[in-house]
């Protein structure tokens, strides 16, 4: 997997490795041991999955104090062009945003760190 530091410090774009075959394809799509050496500590907890019709923005939504939560985005159909926001007051981003454009063909996934809102048009 590729992983790209985006302008925001703490906010990871990463590409996946995919393995493509006549029976179709194969990616990690995560593993603890390169995903910690490069972005750091991680202990997932949850697991969500939504669909969006066409034209629906989910968020911007954010979480504080101790239910503050890191997210590890993906898109497995379709598409979305998601956002995040940085809410961190001592940050020098503070206010400013990071947009990437996640899909079933491009199957980029977006790390963002606690302290961001987050939103995802469709
Ligand atoms: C967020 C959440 C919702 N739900 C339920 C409650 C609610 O009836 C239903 C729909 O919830 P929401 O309207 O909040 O779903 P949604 O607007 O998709 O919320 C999500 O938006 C994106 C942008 C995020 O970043 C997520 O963290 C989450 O906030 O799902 C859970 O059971 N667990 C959860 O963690």
């Amino acid at each position: 997997m590729n992983y790209i530091q985006t302008e925001i410090e703490g906010v990871w774009l990463i590409e996946p490795k995919v393995f493509l075959d006549e029976r179709g394809y194969f990616m990690e799509s995560f593993k603890k041991e390169e995903f910690e050496a490069n972005i750091g500590p991680v202990n997932f907890v949850q697991d969500n999955e939504s669909k969006s019709a066409f034209g629906v923005l989910r968020g911007l939504h954010y979480q504080q104090g101790e239910h503050s939560q890191a997210k590890l985005v993906r898109v497995i159909q379709g598409e979305v062009l998601d956002v995040a926001v940085d809410l961190r007051q001592s940050s020098p981003t503070f206010g400013k945003y990071v947009s990437v454009l996640l899909s079933e063909a491009n199957k980029r996934q977006f790390f963002i760190p606690r302290g961001f809102a987050h939103a995802l048009p469709s």
